[in-house]
């Protein structure tokens, strides 16, 4: 696959490879086979290096934050859903209703629902929900831009300051999610921009849609490509074009995350495409990310390939809204637990 090249700024230090270092070495010392705990181990050790400590603390503290937005295009027969489900669900997230919100519930992880480009006021609800919103909505990607350089600015920026007030709050762990009635479009799309795949290789069944459907939509995105252009070989311009103010606030989420240091865990394609957006943006973000589970779309799984990353769980899950991230954040703690609790063989055995 033909990469595309990243247009700004000097990499990012990653997790620290002296702590990484000794926390290999205490899994190599634990009272277990050598490599008998597996991924776990790579785990734990890479959560040790992005906490500078061995071995790592209890995760007391983790935030999923679900960036929610309506896209143009889901007037244009991409979806099996219409687009007021998205306010809808916004307001089921704030209630506490969702999929999401049960393993949340189940698993002690927060949940902060912000609009960022929903097509809806959704003046029921509190202010901090609309707080950082940005528009009703984005422009049909296969017919116009998504944004104005202006509005992905703002978004971009709207995603730091959402990092920053979680990070500085106590996250230890973030998790990203999405909700837009929509969005596989745009996030297949910044996809197939950043590797240089074409429409159909990406281009997934989202909520569900049918064979029919699924070739409208290979046209659509292949047909926002195309108006792209070489835009698609600048992350930012990629967001204008191809976007939405909620895929771009994700997106400096991310960025502003590993900036800060602080480990994220990543959901479906939609965080994912973000992710790989991020990396393209700051080099060696993705270094800070783990990947929470496989998505079923395509473009996920590219993506995954090219961050480098091995999501934890494979259980067939399409719900977006951070869910497989969520799933996933038992079997981190397990990993601390682990490199924590376990015995040392040295430790088991007689002096000589
Ligand atoms: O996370 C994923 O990989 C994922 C895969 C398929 C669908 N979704 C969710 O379904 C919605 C987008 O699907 P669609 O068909 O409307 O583009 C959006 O609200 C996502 O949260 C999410
Ligand atoms: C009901 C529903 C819930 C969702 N959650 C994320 N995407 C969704 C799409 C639909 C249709």
């Amino acid at each position: 696959m033909a990469d595309r090249p990243s247009s700004t700024g000097s990499p990012l230090p990653p997790p620290d490879p002296a702590v990484a270092a000794a926390a290999a070495d205490r899994l190599a010392g634990l009272a277990t086979p050598a490599g008998a705990l597996g991924r776990l181990g790579d785990l734990a050790v890479w959560l040790s290096a992005t906490q500078g400590q061995v071995p790592p603390d209890p995760l007391t503290d983790v935030r999923l934050v679900i960036f929610a937005g309506d896209h143009g295009v889901a007037r244009h027969g991409v979806s099996a859903y219409p687009p007021e489900i998205t306010g809808a669900m916004v307001r089921t997230f704030v209630a506490g209703r969702a999929g999401v919100s049960a393993l949340a519930a189940a698993h002690d992880v927060s949940v902060r629902v912000l609009d960022l480009g929903v097509d809806d006021d959704l003046e029921d609800l509190a202010p901090e929900v609309r707080a950082r919103k940005v528009r009703r909505s984005s422009g049909p990607i296969h017919l116009e831009d998504a944004l104005t350089a202006e509005e992905t600015r703002q978004a971009l920026e709207a995603g730091r300051a959402i990092a920053d007030e979680e990070i500085d709050g106590g996250a230890q762990l973030l998790l990203s999610g999405d909700m837009g009635i929509g969005n596989t479009t745009p996030a297949a799309a910044l996809v197939a921009a950043a590797l240089g795949l074409p429409a159909a290789e990406v281009t997934g069944r989202g909520t569900g849609v049918d064979d029919a459907t699924w070739q409208h939509k290979v046209g659509v995105i292949q047909q926002a490509l195309d108006r792209a252009g070489d835009r698609v070989l600048d992350p930012v311009a990629t967001l204008t074009a191809l976007g939405s103010a909620d895929l771009a606030a994700t997106t400096g989420y991310l960025v502003r995350a590993a900036e800060r240091g602080v480990p994220v865990l990543l959901d479906g394609l939609m965080s994912v495409a973000c992710a790989l957006t991020a990396d393209r943006l700051a080099p060696g973000a993705a270094a800070w990310f783990a990947a929470g589970h496989r998505s079923t779309e395509p473009a996920q799984t590219f993506a995954l390939a090219k961050l480098g990353l091995e999501p934890v769980l494979d259980l067939g899950l399409r719900l977006g809204e951070g869910s497989g991230a969520v799933a996933a954040v038992p079997v981190l703690r397990s990993a601390v637990a682990v490199l924590r609790d376990v015995a040392l063989l040295a430790d088991l055995l007689p002096p000589e």
